[in-house]
């Protein structure tokens, strides 16, 4: 890894199976100097809570359709539950951390998506406060970011949250992104038996979701790499949280899961 900070998303399909090692890991990165930014995701806890409520969750190309009673609860699933839980396992661990969702200091600040009018009050990254992240970091606390934006006007957006990492790594100007998922890495059929590409170009992952040998929330991965490495982010890895030493294995080693560099 080349500078000591990178940014790292953690999807809601493995934040409930991450084991303490996973945390403590990370505390061990901060005690050297390390420091990492946390944006997190929560879909499947978000369609919990939607569903005990008798809302149902509907997606249109990944991104969910959010109105405003929907917005109700990503805001109150995202920023409240799931920021905090993640919060209080850092510090458990003996980390220190300090949660924010992407409103708090205008954090993360968005627009509407292009396809508004089919999924609602959904948001693009149009700016990210990075003087804010930055003095966190130099509090000696772990910043842990939710993916909720907010515009001038005080409209609140729903933001993907590979998309919202994507941006902040961007806006950070860190070398790695690396994102925590359920699975090891982009897989592909070879031989009729799945494999982990341990690297991909940008070539390979355009084929790959034509051929939709990627697709589902792997494309907003893909798309949020993609996007953040025509900037200054140099590599992305995609890898899974349940995998010992992940974290340590990515930044030192770089030898799990995929990595995605500009090509
Ligand atoms: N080529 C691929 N390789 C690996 N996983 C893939 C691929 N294409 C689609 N996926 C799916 O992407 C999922 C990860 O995305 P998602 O469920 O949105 O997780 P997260 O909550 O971590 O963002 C995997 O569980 C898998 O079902
Ligand atoms: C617009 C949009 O779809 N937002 C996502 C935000 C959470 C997210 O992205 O969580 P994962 O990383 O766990 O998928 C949602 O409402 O589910």
């Amino acid at each position: 890894m080349g500078n000591r900070r990178f940014v790292m998303k953690c999807g809601g399909s493995t934040l409930a199976a991450l084991p303490d090692a996973f945390f403590e890991d990370l505390r061990d990165m901060q005690a050297k100097g390390i420091e990492p930014v946390i944006v997190h995701g929560g879909g499947p806890a978000i369609n919990e809570t939607l569903g005990k409520l008798g809302i149902e969750s509907r997606f249109v190309g990944g991104l969910r359709v959010t109105d405003e009673p929907t917005l109700d609860v990503v805001e109150m699933v995202l920023a409240g539950r799931i920021n905090k839980e993640i919060v209080r396992k850092l510090q458990k661990n003996g980390a220190k951390s300090i949660g924010l969702s992407g409103t708090d200091g205008k954090l993360i600040v968005a627009k509407p998506v292009e396809n508004a009018h089919e999924v609602g009050l959904v948001g693009d990254v149009i700016g990210v406060n990075s003087t804010l992240v930055e003095g966190i970091i130099q509090l000696g606390f772990i910043p842990v970011i939710a993916p909720i934006g907010i515009d001038e006007a005080g409209q609140r957006y729903n933001i993907n949250a590979d998309t919202a990492a994507g941006a902040v790594a961007s806006e950070l100007g860190v070398d790695t992104m690396i994102v925590v998922t359920d699975v090891p890495g982009i897989m592909r059929t070879v031989d009729g038996k799945k494999v982990v590409l341990p690297q991909v170009t940008f070539e390979d992952l355009e084929e790959m979701i034509v051929s939709e040998e990627i697709y589902g929330g792997m494309i907003p991965k893909v798309r949020a790499a993609m996007s953040c490495l025509h900037g200054n982010v140099k590599e992305v890895l995609i890898v899974d949280g349940s995998a010992e030493r992940v974290l340590s294995r990515a930044v030192t080693e770089g030898d799990i899961g995929t990595r995605i560099v500009r090509s």
